[in-house]
């Protein structure tokens, strides 16, 4: 499909700085989120022609978008509401942290359209929460769980992080059991990653991080994979599970390698043969979406060198993998033309298994997955005669 399919709105604004997260966020101040909805506005505006485009989903992330408060939200829903067709729209997802909504937060995300809510919990103990820099708590979670289902929100996908510093397995065990026990749709469950730029980052450096071993944050991903499958939530995604018909239609988006707008500081879009990512800093954000409306950092002509190697790469996160036929018609030649030899020693290493319709990541895969995907780079000399 080459038409832009989905819309990313990123609101860097939260209550507070979580000790491991490196995303586009600010501490939330009234004033300063007021004057980056006017610039986000001004940012969509220049860019999206005429009103009520369609559009197959939309997702506003974070940051906390939750986090702002009622009349911000109105405003922001608003600007998506003129510009996009939400009532054509087949997902509108905003991401809520727990204790961040009452009743006509709720009911006005209910009243614009959204379809599905993304929740971040990561962890169901109060002392590791506290240990990450999260100001809610496991009450909170409840709290916020009681009040979407009381405003008919059913399709919720929850965030969970594992191998977190101090957490044992029986620990992991026990919120990822306390968390299905909502019965919920949809659940995204990240191992840590130590990222630059935060707090872990540090106290890892200096070697006072206590992290679970590679052995037990192995055995959690297991138990994840088994428990999920235990209770009728299938994984669709190295990192994602839904029961059937759940599957996040915005992130597959990426992940089949389609097209996005991305819409706020540091956001990312993905035009036809375009990346473009945006300026990172607020200050710098806001002054050129207030003025030209284009507050880009960096614009990159994707070729077709890097075309290939993201729908590998993107692809086999997928537990479908790569559809062979879909792959052919997209370019015209199959992956095996390029890849035979990667795949087949993939093959052999048990990292990949490959059938006459699909090539599909192993659970060895899965555990190896960044060094699956190095097999895939391309050189300029692989396309001569393609
Ligand atoms: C950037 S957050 C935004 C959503 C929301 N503010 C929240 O905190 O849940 C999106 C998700 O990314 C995941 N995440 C962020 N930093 C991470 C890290 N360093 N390692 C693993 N997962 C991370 C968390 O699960 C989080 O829910
Ligand atoms: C880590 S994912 C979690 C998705 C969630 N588990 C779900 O299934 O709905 C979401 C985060 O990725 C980041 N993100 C997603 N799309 C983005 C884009 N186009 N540009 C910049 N950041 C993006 C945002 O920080 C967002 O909070
Ligand atoms: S994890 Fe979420 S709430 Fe915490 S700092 Fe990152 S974006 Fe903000």
């Amino acid at each position: 499909m080459n038409e832009v399919q989905s819309v990313y709105i990123h609101i860097p604004f939260c209550q507070q700085m979580c000790h491991y997260c490196d995303f586009v966020k600010y501490f939330y101040n009234e004033k300063l989120a007021t004057e980056y909805i006017e610039a986000l506005a001004n940012e969509i505006n220049t860019n999206i022609a005429g009103t009520k485009n369609k559009i197959r989903t939309i997702y506003i992330g974070g940051g906390t978008p939750s986090a702002l408060n009622l009349q911000q939200l109105r405003s922001l829903l608003t600007i998506i509401d003129t510009k996009f067709d939400i009532a054509s729209c087949e997902e509108f997802t905003i991401e809520v942290n727990p204790g961040d909504i009452d009743d006509e937060k709720t009911k006005l995300l209910k009243d614009f359209g959204i379809t599905r809510i993304s929740f971040g919990v990561q962890v169901m103990d109060d002392k590791l929460l506290t240990e990450l820099g999260r100001i809610h708590r496991v009450s909170d979670v409840y709290h916020t769980v009681d009040l979407l289902t009381k405003h008919q929100f059913s399709n919720i996908s929850l965030d969970l992080i594992y191998a977190l510093p101090n957490q044992t397995v029986d620990q992991f065990k026990q919120s990822l059991d306390e968390v299905l026990a909502f019965n919920l749709p949809h659940y995204a469950t990240y191992g840590l990653q130590i990222e630059p730029r935060t707090v872990f980052y540090q106290r890892h450096k200096k070697g006072l991080l206590h992290r679970p071993s590679e052995d037990d944050e192995i055995t959690m991903y297991e138990i994840l994979k088994q428990t999920m499958k235990a209770n009728g939530v299938r994984q669709y995604e190295i990192s994602n599970f839904a029961k059937p018909g759940y599957e996040s239609k915005h992130n597959l988006t990426y992940w089949s390698n389609g097209y996005y707008y991305g819409f706020g500081a540091g956001a990312h879009g993905y035009l036809p043969d375009q990346r473009i990512t945006n300026l990172r800093p607020l200050p710098a954000y806001k002054k050129e979406a207030m003025t030209s409306g284009r507050p880009i950092l960096q614009t990159e002509e994707i070729t077709l060198k890097e075309k290939l190697e993201e729908e590998m790469f993107l692809g086999l996160r997928k537990i479908a993998g790569i559809n062979k036929q879909s792959f052919t018609q997209k370019y015209g030649f199959p992956p095996e033309k390029l890849y035979k030899l990667e795949i087949t020693d993939l093959v052999d290493h048990e990292l990949l298994k490959e059938s006459e319709t699909t090539i599909q990541l192993t659970d060895k895969g899965m555990l190896l997955a960044n060094q699956v995907f190095e097999k895939f780079m391309l050189e300029d000399s692989d396309l001569v005669g393609i």
